[in-house]
C-alpha cells in the first residue's frame, strides 16, 4: 500500500539555499523514494519574494514528481507550519562579504521567536525541525524556547556542513573515498569556533589520527580550513554556499527520519547536560539515528586540546544567547 504524504515546511523557499533544496525534498531523496510530500513554502509577504516563489512552484510541477502531493505558498507562518511533521527553517538574512554571525543575531532573534510560535500552535506535535538559517544554533534555540508545548529534542540546528567539510578535508589528506569514514564528530557551534574532531575517526577500521600523526596539521590547516570555509565560498562566489547546504540539510533530514545504520553523524541539538555543556545549549554532537530518533555518542574522551576548543565553541554559544535572552 502506498504511504499518505507527508508535510514538510520549507522557509525562505525562493532564497538560494531554497532552490538547490525542493527539488530534492520532491524527488524524494530526503524522506524516501515511496514516501509522497506535501511542501509547504513560506516566504516574506513581499511582492517580489511571493513572485520569486511562484516561479518556483511553477518548476516544481513542471518537473512532474510523482512523489509531490501538493505545494503551497505562504506569507505567514501560521499557514505555512500547520500540521507539518518536518520543518526546515532556512529563511534568515544571509551574511555578506565582512559580516560576523554575531551581526545577524538581532536581526534574526525576531524571525525564529515568531516561528518557534508558529509551530508550538499550528505544527504536528511532534513535528522535527531543522533550522539552517544563521546564527543556526542560536536560531534553533531561539525557537525551541518560543515553542514550550513541543518536544524540545526535536529542535535542531545544521552542523552536518561542517561534518561533510571535515569528512572532505580528511579524505584528501588522506587519499582516501570520503564515504569511507567513520566517526567523525564535530563538537559546538555553527562558526569557525565548531570544533572537528577526527580523534575517533576510521577508514576501512584503520585510525585516522594515527595515519594523519600531525597535530600542527590539525590545529593549523584542517581547523582553520573547515572552521573558515563558509567565508571562503563567500569570498570566491560573492554569495554564500548554497548547493553544498541544501545538500547538508537534505543529509540531516533523512538521517534523521530513515536512521543511519549505526554510522556517526553530526548534529546540532539541545545539550542534557552531556560533556558538561549546560541544559539546553544547542549544541554540535555526534550521534546515530534509528527509528526517527537521534542518540547522543556518549562517554568519548576528551583530551586537553579538544577540550579547549569545546570551552572556546561552547563560550561563543553562550555569548549568542546572552545576547538574545531579553528577547525570549
Ligand atoms: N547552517 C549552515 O550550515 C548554513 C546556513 N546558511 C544560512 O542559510 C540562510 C539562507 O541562505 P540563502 O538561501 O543563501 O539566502 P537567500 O538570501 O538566498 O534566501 C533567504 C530567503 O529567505 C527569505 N526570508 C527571509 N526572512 C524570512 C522569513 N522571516 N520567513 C520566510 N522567509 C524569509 C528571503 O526572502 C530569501 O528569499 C542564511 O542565513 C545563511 O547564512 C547558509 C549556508 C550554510
Ligand atoms: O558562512 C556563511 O555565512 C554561510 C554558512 O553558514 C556556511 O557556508 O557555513
Amino acid at each position: 500500500m502506498s504511504k499518505s504524504p507527508v508535510r514538510v515546511a520549507v522557509t525562505g523557499a525562493a532564497g538560494q539555499i531554497g532552490y538547490a533544496l525542493l527539488f530534492r525534498i520532491a524527488s524524494g531523496e530526503m524522506l524516501g523514494k515511496d514516501q509522497p510530500v506535501i511542501l509547504q513554502l513560506l516566504e516574506i509577504p513581499d511582492e517580489k519574494a511571493q513572485n520569486a516563489l511562484k516561479g518556483v512552484i511553477m518548476e516544481l510541477e513542471d518537473c512532474a514528481f510523482p512523489l509531490l502531493a501538493g505545494v503551497e505558498a505562504h506569507s505567514d507562518p501560521m499557514t505555512a507550519f500547520k500540521d507539518t511533521d518536518y520543518a526546515l527553517l532556512v529563511g534568515a538574512r544571509p551574511r555578506g562579504p565582512g559580516m560576523e554571525r554575531a551581526d545577524l543575531l538581532a536581526a534574526n532573534a525576531q524571525i525564529f521567536t515568531a516561528q518557534g510560535k508558529a509551530l508550538n500552535a499550528v505544527a504536528s506535535r511532534n513535528v522535527r525541525v531543522l533550522v539552517v538559517g544563521n546564527p543556526a544554533n542560536t536560531n534553533a534555540y531561539i525557537a525551541m524556547k518560543s515553542a514550550p508545548d513541543l518536544p524540545r529534542k526535536n529542535f535542531t540546528a545544521m552542523l552536518r556542513l561542517d561534518h561533510n567539510r571535515a569528512a572532505s578535508q580528511i579524505a584528501a589528506k588522506m587519499g582516501v573515498a570520503v564515504g569511507d569514514i567513520e566517526k567523525l564528530a564535530v563538537w559546538g557551534n555553527h562558526s569557525p569556533t565548531m570544533y572537528a574532531d577526527y580523534r575517533f575517526a576510521t577508514v576501512n577500521g584503520q585510525s585516522v589520527k594515527d595515519s594523519i600523526n600531525d597535530h600542527d596539521w590539525n590545529a593549523n590547516t584542517f581547523l582553520p580550513t573547515v572552521g573558515k570555509r563558509g567565508a571562503a565560498i563567500i569570498a570566491a562566489r560573492g554569495l554564500s554556499s548554497a548547493a553544498s547546504a541544501a545538500n547538508a540539510a537534505i543529509d540531516h533530514m533523512r538521517d534523521w527520519a530513515l536512521g543511519t545504520n549505526g554510522k556517526w553523524v553530526t548534529m546540532g541539538v539541545p545539550s542534557n547536560g552531556e560533556y558538561g555543556i549546560p541544559k539546553d545549549v544547542m549544541f554540535g554532537y555526534p550521534v546515530t539515528c534509528e527509528g526517527g530518533e537521534y542518540k547522543l555518542v556518549e562517554g568519548l574522551p576528551i583530551d586537553a586540546f579538544s577540550q579547549e576548543c569545546i570551552n572556546k565553541t561552547l563560550a561563543e554559544l553562550q555569548g549568542e544567547q546572552d545576547g538574545v535572552k531579553h528577547l525570549l
